[in-house]
């Protein structure tokens, strides 16, 4: 049941492919690194294409395409979720897994970048077929992932129980308890404090570094979030706290809209384990209309190419934070900085989730586990130092702030391989 809003053409693909292997070329060159790096740079290692047979519930058997696609192993095992959704494909996928080597080597992590995907719609699935195409989908790639090779995630329309089964698949599969397998997991098999928060607390911070940045008092500061899934309902509720007026948030059916404020403690309560919420409202808005209407903050926290050369222009806001991956094409980075917007661009803003996700591996790893104060503390370290670095690289060379977060990000990658005499 996907929306006009969800449509997706062959050719955004290609953009969302191509255009991350512009901004990693124009990385490179800045930093001085020959066409050799961006020769091994510009695809994935590794893409693996899956069929898998899943029994439905009325006793048919349905078969799904996945994908897992490592982008580049230099520095360590690759890491990044798995999205179910009806519009994944093989490109976006190894665009987001190259997202993921920058994201890890903006926040200093020790992995390279990975991401899944299938193409299904788990909001039209029951909760046996869910756990049985998850199961069936770790069967498929359990030769090319594992704790020290590559390690999955939650993402779009995945959670901590989709990762608790595919957990307890991989540990089946090796005959020995494996939590390092996968991160986002619940917390009684290993999982770590503040996961589920994680992504839209990182969003907060960078939000509140950006704010010092342009002088705004998050008091008062109105905020439009795009997405109430993980990150976004998380994060409007982490600008509720800050005194921030959340004005207006969307789903994938629509959005809510209101001049004064939205009650974030009711929405929150409303939501469905799929982010829906509009569905409960009568006076609802287009999410197209909701991303050009005037706030100080705006957080695209839902999918690729929201904002484009056909809207970019008509945004309001001061910043623009993504929470989401890829959420701003190329094209419309430009327009918003010459209009003057501060652009905490996707690899820095939501890098706290795969930074949570890596503490939950390392306690996995030593069996010990660290308390929900600690983990924000590191967390908050390591995002503001991760934010001054990108916007001390975009004010130094005078660059965008998503050419110099992919600066900071690819540079680790690009010395790893040098070392490892790969170039
Ligand atoms: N969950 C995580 O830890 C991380 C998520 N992200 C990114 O954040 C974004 C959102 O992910 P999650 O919140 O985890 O997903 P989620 O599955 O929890 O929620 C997705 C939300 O987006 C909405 N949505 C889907 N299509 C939409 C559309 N066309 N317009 C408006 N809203 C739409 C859904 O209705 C839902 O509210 C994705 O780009 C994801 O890759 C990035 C880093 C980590
Ligand atoms: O938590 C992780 O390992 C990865 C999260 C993710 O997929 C992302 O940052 O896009």
């Amino acid at each position: 049941m996907s929306t006009v809003t969800e449509n997706k053409t062959a050719r955004q693909e290609q953009d969302v492919l191509s255009s991350t292997q512009q901004v990693i070329l124009d990385a490179l060159t800045h930093l001085g690194y020959g066409p050799a790096y961006y020769e091994l740079l510009k695809t994935p290692l590794l893409t693996l294409t899956v069929r898998i047979p899943v029994r439905m519930d009325d006793g048919s058997v349905k078969v799904f395409t996945g994908y897992r696609s490592q982008h580049n192993n230099a520095i360590g095992p690759t890491k990044g979720g798995i999205r179910f959704h009806p519009n994944v494909t093989v490109e976006e996928v190894q665009a987001l897994s190259m997202w993921m080597s920058v994201k890890c080597g903006v926040v200093g992590l020790p992995y390279g970048g990975g991401k899944g995907g299938i193409i299904c719609d788990p909001r039209e699935m029951s909760v046996g077929e869910l756990e049985r195409l998850s199961r069936a989908y770790v069967r498929s790639i359990s030769q090319i992932v594992g704790p020290t090779k590559d390690i999955p995630a939650p993402d779009v329309y995945t959670n901590s129980q989709i990762m608790a089964w595919m957990m307890d698949e991989y540990s089946n599969l090796r005959e020995f308890d494996s939590p390092g397998f996968i991160t986002g997991k619940p917390l009684v098999l290993g999982g770590s404090q503040g996961r589920d928060t994680a992504t839209a607390k990182g969003v907060a911070i960078c939000i509140e570094e950006a704010a010092k940045r342009r002088g705004i008092s998050l008091q008062g500061a109105k905020v439009i979030v795009q997405g109430f899934g993980n990150a976004g309902s998380y994060l409007s509720k982490f600008m509720h706290d800050a005194g921030a007026v959340v004005i207006g948030i969307s789903d994938a059916y629509g959005a809510i809209y209101n001049e004064n404020g939205l009650n974030i403690e009711e929405l929150l309560d409303m939501r469905d384990s799929f982010g829906m919420v509009t569905k409960n409202f009568k006076d609802t808005i287009s999410n197209k209309q909701l991303l050009e209407m005037p706030c100080d903050i705006l957080v695209p926290a839902a999918i690729e190419n929201q904002i484009t050369m056909e809207n970019a222009h008509r945004i309001q806001a001061q910043i623009v934070a993504e929470a989401a991956n890829g959420p701003t094409t190329l094209d419309a980075t430009k327009v918003l900085s010459e209009n003057g917007i501060l652009l905490v661009p996707d690899v820095l803003a939501n890098a706290g989730g795969v930074t949570v996700s890596y503490f939950e591996w390392v306690q996995n790893n030593q069996g010990l586990y660290w308390t929900a104060q600690e983990i924000e503390q590191r967390l908050r370290e390591v995002m503001i130092k991760s934010f001054e670095r990108v916007y001390d690289m975009a004010t130094t060379q005078d660059v965008n702030m998503r050419l110099a977060a992919y600066m900071v990000g690819i540079q680790s990658t690009a010395e790893a391989m040098h070392y490892r005499g790969w170039v």
